[in-house]
């Protein structure tokens, strides 16, 4: 199959060349970038010199539609409402990695990330593509909205939990961290070396715009009005996310039985992994692979349940879950071109 990606100079578009490249059914035959026009790849990207070549170009779209099966969106929210809808007149299959076509009420988009959202005709078309629990959907479908990094993290975490009711819907409060790759490769003074270098600052408090997003889909899979407290900062380090998240328990239980019925809700998935009692993930386990990382703690005293989800933002959070959606909706192996295990340290 032959694939293209827009945006493929921003951290999440180089990894998807990176790991495309090595896909074993995928033939990458476009790469569109405005600022390198031109250029090769390997060129701009020397950490691919000898691996892949290929010419980076402005983007055409009918040309590019004409040349390819499916394409990946690695472009700033904003862009991909403007450029999606063309490529979905022409039926050709997308996934978009923005928080375009993600929140499906219109109003929540202007409140959130500003300016008009895409027209409710081409909104409705992509399916949010959490791989793991909307895996039938994600299989039928064309167009994809690939969740936002931090989602990705607290919605594995949450959803076992909500859906069986072990935690009251009322109490939930997310800490999310996040690597300085998370604000993408465009120059900015908040992600300077000096700015985050042993320094942790937390920013958008009550602002940030998944907060709709993982609302939006908690309250979708309980079916019931879900609000939370999500609070996120920048760690001085390039890779991964970690969201801590504390939750009432309804009634008592023990660490035992939350792990036992969270292994029972991911049995068949290949990228979730639950840890057993007293083991709590950290980012470096996960890093450089699309594992999602759940371990827990019970605080007996406040009878709160404590839960740990980890995952590489550029993988999971971004490039690895979008190819993993591709996968699904080509009808292939879930797991292909995606199980390089972590680098450690
Ligand atoms: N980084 C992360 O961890 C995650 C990112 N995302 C989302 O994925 C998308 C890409 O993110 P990321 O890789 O970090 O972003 P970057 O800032 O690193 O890269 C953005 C890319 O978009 C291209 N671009 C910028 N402006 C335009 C434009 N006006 N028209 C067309 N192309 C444009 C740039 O290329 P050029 O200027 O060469 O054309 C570049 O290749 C974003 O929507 C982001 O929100 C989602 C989850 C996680
Ligand atoms: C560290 C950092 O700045 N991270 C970004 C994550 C951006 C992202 O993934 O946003 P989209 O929803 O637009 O895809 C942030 O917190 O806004």
């Amino acid at each position: 199959m032959k694939a293209g990606i827009i945006g493929a100079t921003g951290y999440s578009g180089i990894e998807l060349v990176r790991l495309l490249h090595f896909h074993p059914n995928v033939d990458l035959v476009k790469i569109i970038s405005n600022s390198k026009n031109g250029e090769e790849i390997s060129e701009v990207f020397p950490h691919l010199s000898n691996i892949f070549q290929l010419e980076l170009s402005t983007l055409d779209i009918d040309e590019l539609a004409k040349g390819v099966d499916l394409i990946f969106l690695a472009v700033p929210s904003g862009i991909s409402k403007k450029i999606l809808p063309v490529f979905m007149e022409k039926e050709i299959k997308c996934v978009d990695l923005s928080g375009d076509f993600r929140l499906k009420n219109p109003e929540d988009y202007e409140k959130w990330y500003g300016g008009r959202t895409a027209d409710k005709h081409y909104l409705t078309q992509a399916t949010y593509g959490l791989s793991e629990i909307f895996k039938e959907d994600i299989r039928n479908a064309h167009y994809i909205a690939n969740p936002g990094c931090y989602p990705t993290a607290a919605l594995l975490g949450l959803i076992p939990a909500l859906k069986n009711g072990i935690i009251d819907k009322d109490s939930i409060i997310i800490d999310g961290k996040s690597g300085a790759s998370g604000a993408g490769r465009k120059a900015a003074t908040a992600t300077l070396f000096a700015e985050i270098n042993e320094n942790v600052k937390a920013y958008k408090l009550g602002k940030h715009q998944h907060i709709p997003e993982i609302e939006q889909i908690l309250g979708k899979v309980s079916s019931e009005i879900i609000n939370i407290t999500f609070t996120t900062h920048l760690l001085p380090i390039t890779r991964g996310i970690m969201c801590t998240m504390y939750t009432k328990l309804q009634g008592t239980t023990s660490e035992e039985k939350v792990i036992d019925l969270y292994k029972a809700f991911y049995e068949e998935t290949e990228f979730i992994r639950i840890r057993d009692a007293g083991r709590i993930p950290a980012i470096k386990e996960v890093s450089g692979s699309n594992y999602c990382d759940i371990g827990f703690a019970i605080d007996e005293r406040t009878g709160t349940l404590v839960i740990v989800s980890c995952i590489d933002n550029i993988l999971k959070g971004a490039a690895g879950q979008a190819i993993q959606n591709m996968n699904l909706m080509m009808g292939w192996d879930e797991s292909l071109g995606l199980t390089a295990a972590p680098s450690y340290p």
